[in-house]
């Protein structure tokens, strides 16, 4: 804390206390006793270092009345609340806070953590390593089917995949439309890798009512892979409340804290606020089951690579923050999520700083990127893990990391793949790469020359469709392609078994594309008058764009499954096609 020209230090830092806690700028005639026993304290100043040192009484924070548990909330509102806006003080930041284990243990802590990943991964429930994630990019501007083509060629190399912060509802991509293209997209991979696959959601909204309903929205599509399914809240912009809503009300879900927004306040560059790795111990304390860390130096975002402090204050039972040690007394870890601007050839310097490889990565340009597409930019990922074990066991002899890593390189197509695609990291982090690798191109292979899109829709279905009940509809029920969790293919699952002699052939066989969807919204304009051929992503494929299946008066596509109402008996027994307005159809 500075106070400001011509403040004593002192003074400035007890009213600083005071008016985080019991006071206000006067002495008032209310207090008493017992106020002056929850008065916050100032214990400590070092005007030089502007430092100072306050001791809340715990009492003094709000508890709720459903259950007498903490608020984080309340914390904040004192300890960096009015104090922010104070006439006599230049500014003030909090860089460590340390919660008393009596008093932590009322806060909710984390459920779920990757710990729950690795077991859905069948990797164990410890050290089961890298969590290999991307972000599905373009940030925004993907429709359903592009949406749900984009994850279905990343799970087929990586494990987890998040929406984008923004991604949610947008008109373009409606999450009743998206979801169930992601569902069917995981279907399908985890069949053909074999390997369970993970999805974080984003249920981030105002008002809780909404975070509810597009949670419950989504782990009704998600079915019995309803595990397999995170939910992602822009815990910074949304506010801790947020964080709360989805910890409480989706107790067993992954929790996946974006903090979009939080340089505002934690950036070196600012004064004021709290430091990251004050934001991020509270994301742990409040239940957060993992939370983006920046990439400490080694990504595109503000970061040091002594942040790692930050990771072991998140993931370890005692852990030294700046100033003070802190004790969990067993509350769950919160995972790191390493992310902004990684790529495979920066995994292997993070991990040896940090020591360790057990976090989530989310890498959005790092895979799509790859010169060769999501698949081998997964890979890539995972064999910056395995290369960087590798060359810790000794495997390379006594080499550097970086030659270690070209060594690996040699025999690895995919991570050779990333040397290729990103140059310019290759040749700051390994010089020499070039002669090593044998690489004797001279300009750099640009990112994305791979259509994946194109590739996911290349091998067609055996067997062609079996649902030609409406010739003009296109829609088929989304779930009538894919497996089950435990591999059983659809065409074989439920009520089908009983009558094998209508079972008709998988339509999904490994590499083939995803079925044809049909979307409500493929016909249909904007609010501003676009029609929807010509929204969002398909304006960047002009020559992909077809014309607008609406004319005036044209009649409306016909409804994916028939109308639920349309078979069956009103109470006083008008059949349902002679009933509301279908009794004056002619
Ligand atoms: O979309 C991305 C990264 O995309 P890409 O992998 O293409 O760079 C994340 O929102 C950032 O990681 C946020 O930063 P942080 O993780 O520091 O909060
Ligand atoms: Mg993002």
């Amino acid at each position: 804390m500075k106070p400001k020209a011509g403040y004593d230090y002192l003074a400035t830092a007890a009213h600083f206390a005071a008016e985080s806690s019991t006071g206000t700028n006067v002495n008032v005639c209310t207090t008493d006793d017992f106020t002056k026993s929850v008065d916050a304290l100032v214990y400590y100043i070092d005007p030089d270092n502007e430092e100072m040192k306050i001791a809340y009484p715990t009492l003094l924070f709000d508890r709720n009345i459903t259950d007498g548990r903490a608020m984080m909330c309340s914390v904040l509102t004192l300890s960096i609340g009015n104090n922010q806006g104070m006439g006599d003080v230049e500014y003030g930041k909090i860089y460590d806070i340390y919660f008393p284990p009596a008093y932590l243990r009322l806060f909710d802590g984390p459920n779920c953590n990757v710990v729950d990943m690795w077991r859905i991964l069948n990797r164990g429930m410890s050290n089961g390593g890298l969590i290999v994630g991307t972000i599905i990019k373009p940030k925004l501007g993907l429709q359903p089917k592009p949406f749900g083509e984009a994850c279905y060629a990343f799970w087929q190399g990586g494990d987890f995949i998040k929406n984008d912060e923004p991604q949610g509802n947008q008109v373009f991509c409606q999450m009743n439309e998206c979801i169930p293209e992601v569902v069917k997209a995981m279907r399908a991979a985890i069949k053909e890798t074999g390997s369970s696959k993970l999805f974080s959601a984003n249920i981030t909204a105002d008002d809780p009512n909404e975070m509810i309903a597009r949670g419950k929205y989504v782990l009704s599509q998600f079915g019995p892979l309803g595990e397999n399914c995170a939910f992602l809240v822009d815990g910074y912009v949304a506010g801790g409340t947020a964080i709360t809503v989805a910890r409480r009300n989706f107790p067993s879900q992954f929790l996946h804290y974006h903090r979009a927004g939080h340089g505002a306040i934690t950036s070196p560059q600012t004064q004021r606020g709290y430091t990251a790795f004050v934001h991020t111990k509270i994301s742990r304390v409040i239940g957060a089951s993992g939370i983006h860390t920046g990439t400490m130096s080694f990504g595109k975002m503000e970061g040091d690579a002594s942040d790692k402090n930050i990771a072991f204050m998140l993931q370890d039972d005692e852990a030294d923050g700046p100033y003070y040690h802190q004790e969990w007394e067993g509350m769950k870890q919160t995972t790191p999520i390493i992310s902004g601007g990684m790529n495979a050839l920066r995994l292997p310097a993070f991990f040896e700083n940090l020591g360790h490889s057990n976090v989530i990565l989310t890498a959005g340009g790092g895979s799509f990127g790859h010169k060769d597409g999501p698949k081998p930019g997964a890979i890539s990922c995972r064999q910056g893990e395995e290369s960087w074990k590798e060359w810790k066991a000794g495997k390379f002899g006594d080499v550097s990391l970086s030659d270690g890593i070209i060594e690996f390189a040699k025999t690895h197509e995919e991570l050779k793949g990333a040397f290729l695609t990103f140059q310019k990291d290759a040749d700051q982090i390994y010089p020499g790469w070039k002669e090593k690798l044998g690489y004797t191109g001279e300009s750099s292979v640009q990112a994305a020359t791979f259509d994946w899109a194109k590739k996911a829709a290349a091998a067609p279905y055996i067997g062609g469709w079996v649902y030609a009940k409406t010739p003009n509809v296109e829609g088929v029920y989304w779930n009538e392609v894919g497996y089950c969790p435990d591999g059983t293919a659809m065409n074989l699952a439920g009520n089908e078994t009983n009558h094998p002699e209508k079972i008709k052939k998988d339509m999904h066989t490994p590499g083939s594309t995803l079925p044809k969807s049909f979307y409500m919204n493929a016909v249909g304009y904007l609010p501003d008058g676009t029609p929807l051929n010509r929204a969002g992503n398909e304006v960047n494929h002009p020559e992909k764009i077809g014309p607008d299946p609406h004319k005036n008066g044209s009649p409306l596509p016909p409804p994916l499954k028939g109308y639920v109402n349309d078979i069956g008996y009103t109470p006083d027994g008008t059949p349902m096609d002679k009933a509301g307005n279908l009794s004056v159809k002619k």
